[in-house]
């Protein structure tokens, strides 16, 4: 398990990350959202040792990291580093020589990674030739070269097309259920939500949220329900304890607690047959905005005092 404990960062007085605590578990896809700047790729560059914490500690199944450690981890940075001319399989094998791997087994994994990645057609065109998609999948491709123990990727799924997303969250997922603890950033919610084992949320340099992805959800947002039953459920509106957010006719979507909910499927099937109840849990959309947006910005100029 990756694990970050008590992490805070300035540049010069400014606070950029605040007592930043989390993990990323083995076996676990985990997620880290946030809005620009929230600090996401700063946290990134201190797992990787890119950059030094003022406090706090990143730990690797609780041993501190040293530098030997690191070369084991797999990074995609923000900013994106190929080198433009020089041809796709013939670029990953390079860095798979840098890595170790004799020639033979350079070219193996370079072929092995192209292959994987769906770029065995582009495999001999130069880097630079590649759509901007593939240019992706490749950089994917340069951050597991070396097999590597920890994935750390910044913005992985920026500018894919729906195919490519799955792509490379197959390769990911492969990963992480070989055991290897694998953290992504992202800003498309809606990938996260359909990726992630678990979820990091970070707003203002300070974590708001962190979880597996169905904990989040049982513990933020409203519980709402959806009854469709055979007959009219306008009695709904005259339940106490139940909010109705919409009704037409035999369906409605209603806001209520877990007990609340349960006296009205007793009610309704006293009524006549439902033909569906199902808890609407909510969405990370809707999460987020719950834990960042809801919440107060934290003053962390003034913390940082
Ligand atoms: N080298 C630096 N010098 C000064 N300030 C920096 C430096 N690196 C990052 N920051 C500041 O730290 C804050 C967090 O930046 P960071 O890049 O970690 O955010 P982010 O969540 O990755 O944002 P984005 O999604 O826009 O990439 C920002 O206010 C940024 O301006």
């Amino acid at each position: 398990m990756l694990e970050l404990h008590g992490v805070s960062r300035s540049f010069g007085d400014r606070l950029v990350l605040d007592d930043v605590s989390f993990t990323v578990g083995r076996g676990r896809l985990t997620g880290f959202v946030g809005g620009n700047g929230a600090g996401k790729t700063t946290t990134m560059r201190i797992i990787l040792g890119v950059l030094a914490p003022h406090a706090g500690t990143v730990t690797l199944d609780g041993a501190p990291l040293a530098g030997a450690a690191r070369s084991r981890f797999g990074y995609m940075p923000e900013e994106r580093g190929l080198y433009p001319k020089m041809q796709l399989v013939e670029h990953l094998t390079y860095l798979a020589r840098l890595h170790g791997f004799d020639k033979a087994g350079a070219a193996s994994r370079a072929h092995a990674l192209v292959e994987q990645l769906g770029l065995a057609e582009r495999a001999k065109d130069p880097v630079e030739s590649l759509s901007l998609g593939n240019q992706q999948r490749a950089q994917v491709a340069a951050a597991l070269v070396h097999d590597p123990e920890v994935l750390v990727l910044d913005e992985p799924f920026s500018g894919l097309d729906p195919m490519a997303v799955d792509v490379v969250q197959g390769v990911l997922a492969e990963r992480a259920a070989q055991g290897v603890p694998v953290l992504f950033s992202s800003h498309q919610l809606d990938v996260v939500e359909r990726l992630c084992d678990d979820l990091v949320i970070i707003a203002g340099g300070r974590v708001r949220a962190a979880g597996g992805r169905e904990e989040l959800r049982a513990q933020h947002g409203t519980a709402r329900f959806e009854i469709v039953a055979d007959g009219d459920v306008a009695w709904l509106r005259d339940v106490p304890g139940v909010l109705v957010d919409e009704l037409a006719a035999a369906t409605a979507v209603f806001r209520a607690d877990d007990d609340v909910a349960q006296q009205v499927l007793r009610t309704a099937l006293a009524r006549g047959p439902v033909h569906a109840f199902t808890p609407l849990r909510p969405s990370l959309a809707e999460i987020f905005r719950d834990v960042v947006i809801d919440a107060p910005e934290p003053d962390l100029q003034e913390a940082a005092r």
